[in-house]
């Protein structure tokens, strides 16, 4: 935010008692011409900051306009054919339906023959889309092999091993699973509080099994457009069919699968039609081949069932807050490159971080060496975990930070 720069100084009038007549009235004409100049000069301003609200003004009429046709009509996509002198041919997404229709009349420049447009119920075009490459790459993240390992994952041994053995095993040994007659678990949940682990243990599996890691956020799903979810996901499973050995992880997912609400607004059913397909794409995907499914919530509470249901997401793993001993590993962890003094108990300072995630301990051990750096050490020693600790309590009570999750 700009400040706005200072007022003028206020003209004052200082009359000395010696001064004669004349002198005191030339005083007093000199004191009204400031005035006078500093008034002009406030008008000046006054008419500067007019002009400029006038501007916000309109910014904010152009703005509301956009919010009321977003909020008021359901948007499809359709990409534009042709512009003629009669209007503009566009071809809706899903049913390829050619239709003459119309611009408003703010977009009529901007677009161009191959654009994606998002348009209304009445096929009006309302709003030029980015690329679709782009909404795409936005939404998903691919990394062929993550560089994370289970190593550096400390605390939840457990949970690794409930990971390996539905997520690693099934890649690498499928016909053991078939020998045996069973069938690996179709999809794995992982759910906990919020910085626990969950997504550097799906990438560290994904890793550790040599499989592409292909991550998918559930709020970008939930697009404001019809139809766009639902491609989206059809799009992620054909991009893990196309990379197999693939692990499909669902960040979020409650974005996209929370329980039903009543409300029926256009919106609502936009979600439900994306879960639809996730669960639709889950369902046929029975000969699923090299490809692993998983998905995080800080939520489970908010979870709709049909998402749980046998052959979907049906082997659940919750990754808790890490305890003491689990504290130790992950600061053990984060301080492995970290010059740390001699005699520093790494397990006395965990002891005292009651609460915190593994990613409030990583902070902690980064904030440790900003201390030692600002006091000119290149040792890390216990006071600067202290002062670090208390330097992260001081900001969460300041934010009054309210993490928000259910169990
Ligand atoms: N168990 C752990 N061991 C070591 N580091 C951890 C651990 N948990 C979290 N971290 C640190 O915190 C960062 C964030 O963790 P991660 O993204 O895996 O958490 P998450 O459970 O997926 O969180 P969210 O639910 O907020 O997405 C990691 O990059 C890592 O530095």
């Amino acid at each position: 935010m700009s400040h706005s720069p200072s007022l003028p100084d206020r003209p004052r009038l200082e009359l000395d008692p010696e001064m004669s007549d004349a002198e005191r009235l030339e005083a007093i004409r000199q004191h009204f011409r400031r005035i006078v100049q500093v008034n002009e000069e406030l008008e000046d301003r006054l008419a500067d900051a007019e002009g400029r609200r006038g501007e916000l003004k309109d910014d904010v009429e152009q703005l509301k306009r956009e919010n009321e046709v977003l909020k008021t009509s359901s948007l499809y996509i359709a990409s534009v054919e042709e512009i003629t002198d009669d209007g503009v041919v566009i071809k809706q997404h899903g049913n390829n339906q050619e239709v003459l229709t119309q611009a408003a009349s703010r977009l009529d420049e901007d677009l161009r023959p191959g654009d994606r447009v998002a348009i209304n119920d009445s096929f009006a075009v309302q709003q030029v889309l980015d690329d679709e490459t782009d909404s795409r790459a936005q939404a998903m993240e691919v990394t062929e092999s993550p560089d994370v390992e289970y190593a550096d994952i400390g605390g939840i041994d457990d949970q690794i091993r409930e990971v390996r053995e539905a997520v690693e095993d099934p890649l690498e040994n499928p016909e053991q699973f078939e020998k045996v007659g069973v069938e690996p678990p179709s999809g794995v949940l992982l759910h906990g509080p919020p910085g626990t682990g969950k997504t550097m243990l799906a990438k560290a599996v994904a890793n550790e099994s040599n499989a592409t890691f292909i991550k998918m956020a559930g709020s970008e799903l939930v697009r404001k457009f019809i139809g766009e979810g639902a491609r989206l996901v059809r799009d992620l499973f054909e991009l893990a069919a196309e990379r197999e050995p693939a692990v499909i992880f669902i960040d979020e997912i409650d974005a996209v699968a929370a329980k039903r609400t009543d409300s029926k607004t256009s919106g609502d059913a936009e979600v439900q039609r994306t879960m639809m397909q996730l669960l639709s794409e889950m369902d046929g995907f029975d000969d699923r081949g090299e490809i692993r499914i998983m998905a995080a919530t800080n939520r489970f509470d908010m979870l709709d069932e049909a998402i749980l249901r046998p052959g979907r997401f049906d082997r659940l793993i919750e990754v808790p807050e890490p305890g003491a001993e689990g504290r130790e590993r992950i600061l053990e962890i984060h301080t492995q490159e970290m010059n740390v003094a001699d005699g520093v108990d790494l397990g006395a300072v965990a002891r005292d971080l009651d609460g915190y995630s593994g990613a409030d301990i990583a902070s902690l051990a980064t904030e440790a060496g900003m201390f030692a750096i600002r006091d000119g050490r290149t040792d890390v020693r216990q006071a600067d975990f202290e002062q670090a600790r208390d330097k992260l309590q001081d900001a969460d009570t300041e934010d009054e930070r309210v993490i928000n999750y259910q169990y």
